[in-house]
């Protein structure tokens, strides 16, 4: 897992490896500038007119350094460096090692509209990590005739004006690419980020003993899920089908059948033992068709469930996909909710449920995981001005509820019961299409009924359902994906982790 750094800890990280390795600061702004450099070569290296807009922090230090760089390789360079505050050291040398043949403009007032036109990639040096408060004067006027310019635009370690650790007023480079040295910035993770940073990407300019030291002395509450293998079981030559669990799956009513079909079919893909589908009686003929490994407990009711069999040993329960809010439904929720002690996954209409009748919170059991999507999420918790403020929020019902709490999304966040937050990077937009939530319910219900710790199987379940959503897009792409390719692309997902 990599550790997501506040600026003050990259800060704190730069000048341990600055001590350690050791280096000098310019040397290691020339590694960083080098990388960058190295990047746009793989991955934009028709570009041939680059303009390099710089401060005069370290950030516009980068900036003269990938000029310099980019101009021993032959390309066209132009510089514009917007005065104002105390150039930084490095900046200076970098100022001094410029070619004199590279032309630099100073901007000192408002500048020209039109002033990038000749450049087709824009290299945003303006400010990195060293941003103090909101871009505004002669800094947003540039912003904005960067943001008007036709050219790409990649940043240096963080679009200019963005905060990495808070909300962000005020002027805001709009990237096509970041390029953020050696960790993510916790901002990258949140839609309303997006539109500025483009596709995010890091280079590593610390060596990798003194990264691993570095985080092992540093703690954070946010991590980027980038591996699971080491948290996947293997299943055991002898064992069976009781060895894997019985899960029982509370979902779906009158016109929202395909939700339980979903979440059966996953669960079961996710390698659960055995499992029963509790359904309203109009659904019986249609999941025994549709789910034939799985048992059918019978509702009194024709429409929606109203009450369950003892829930006695089963090792699981899943309850939301497709359920409904019927006044008979929530009572029955009420009833699970006292009897059941075991882990429960808890989604959509469940997740409502608690929403609209909170004495119900204090009832779930802890080392739960439900899964909200954002609308869901504000259901539950109350609206939040930003998505930081909606971090801070998951967190504390995580710790409240002593249970797993995955907010949904391109970047789905879990947070577990000690409020310690994970994101997950699989997935893709072709996921953003009715029932791929019903499968992921089905994917953890399946690996907490084959006794998969709580966290683990949320972290588990949530990469490989989004692992599944890249495999599926990468043959079918990602406008005509269905929440049913991704249980069928779940068995390429687990063999590939
Ligand atoms: N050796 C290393 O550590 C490495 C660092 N690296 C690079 O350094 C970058 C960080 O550099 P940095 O700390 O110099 O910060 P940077 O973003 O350039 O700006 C600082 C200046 O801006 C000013 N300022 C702030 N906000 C402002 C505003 N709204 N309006 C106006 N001014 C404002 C602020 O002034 P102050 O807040 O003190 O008033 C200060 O003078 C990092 O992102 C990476 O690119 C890499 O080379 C790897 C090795
Ligand atoms: N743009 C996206 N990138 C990656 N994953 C996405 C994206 N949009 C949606 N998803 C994933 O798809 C699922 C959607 O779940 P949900 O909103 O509950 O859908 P439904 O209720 O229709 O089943 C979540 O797991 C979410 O993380
Ligand atoms: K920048």
């Amino acid at each position: 897992m990599t550790k997501i750094l506040t600026t003050d800890q990259i800060r704190a990280l730069d000048a341990y490896v600055i001590k350690h390795e050791p280096i000098a600061s310019i040397d290691l702004m020339e590694r960083a500038s080098q990388q960058f450099v190295d990047w746009l070569e793989d991955n934009a290296g028709d570009a041939h007119c680059y303009g390099i807009v710089c401060g005069t922090g370290n950030n516009g230090g980068d900036g003269l350094a990938i000029a310099r760089l980019l101009v021993e390789l032959d390309y066209d360079v132009k510089v514009w460096i917007v005065e104002g505050g105390k150039p930084s050291a490095d900046f200076e040398i970098n100022r001094a090692r410029l070619p004199e043949k590279v032309e630099v403009h100073m901007i000192t007032g408002t500048p020209a509209p039109g002033i990038f036109d000749w450049c087709t990639l824009l290299v945003d040096a303006l400010f990195g990590s060293g941003l103090s408060r909101p871009l505004e004067g002669i800094y947003a006027d540039v912003i904005d005739c960067i943001n008007a310019a036709e050219a790409l635009c990649v940043a240096v370690d963080i679009p200019s004006g963005l905060r990495a650790d808070g909300p962000s007023q005020g002027a805001i480079v709009r990237a096509t690419d970041t390029i953020s040295f050696q960790v993510p910035k916790l901002a990258f993770f949140f839609a309303s980020s997006a539109r500025y940073i483009g596709d995010w990407h890091t280079v590593n300019i610390v060596p990798w003993n003194l990264c691993e030291d570095f985080f092992e002395k540093t703690e954070t509450d946010h991590h980027v899920v980038d591996n699971v293998y080491h948290l996947k079981k293997h299943r055991e030559k002898f064992s069976h089908k009781g060895t894997y669990g019985h899960a029982l799956l509370v979902a779906g009513s009158y016109g929202k059948m395909g939700a339980a079909i979903l979440a059966a079919r996953a669960l079961l893909r996710a390698g659960v033992g055995l499992l029963t589908i509790h359904t309203p009686a109009r659904g019986y003929a249609i999941l025994q068709q549709a789910v034939p490994e799985a048992m059918v407990s019978i509702d009194p009711l024709e429409d929606y469930a109203s009450a369950l069999p003892s829930s006695d040993g089963y090792s699981v329960i899943g309850i939301g996909p497709g359920l409904g809010q019927a006044d008979v439904t929530v009572k029955m929720m009420h009833k699970i909710l006292e009897a059941y002690r075991k882990p429960m996954v808890i989604d959509a209409d469940a997740l409502n449920i608690l929403a609209a009748h909170r004495e119900l919170l204090s009832l779930v059991p802890p080392g739960s995981i439900l899964t909200p999507h954002p609308k869901e999420f504000e259901r539950l918790a109350g609206k939040t001005a930003n998505e930081f403020e909606r971090l801070e929020k998951q967190k504390a019902l995580a710790r409240q509820l002593r249970s797993v709490v995955v907010v949904k999304g391109a970047y789905s966040s879990i947070a577990s019961p000690e409020g310690v937050v994970y994101f997950n990077t699989t997935g893709n937009p072709g996921m953003a299409t009715g029932g791929t939530g019903d499968v992921l319910t089905g994917i953890l219900t399946g690996l907490l009924a084959q006794s998969y710790p709580s966290l683990d199987a949320a972290i588990l379940g949530v990469y490989l359902h989004g692992l599944a959503g890249d495999l599926a897009a990468h043959k079918l792409g990602v406008d005509s994906l269905i929440a049913s390719d991704l249980i069928r692309y779940l068995p390429a997902a687990f063999r590939k982790i």
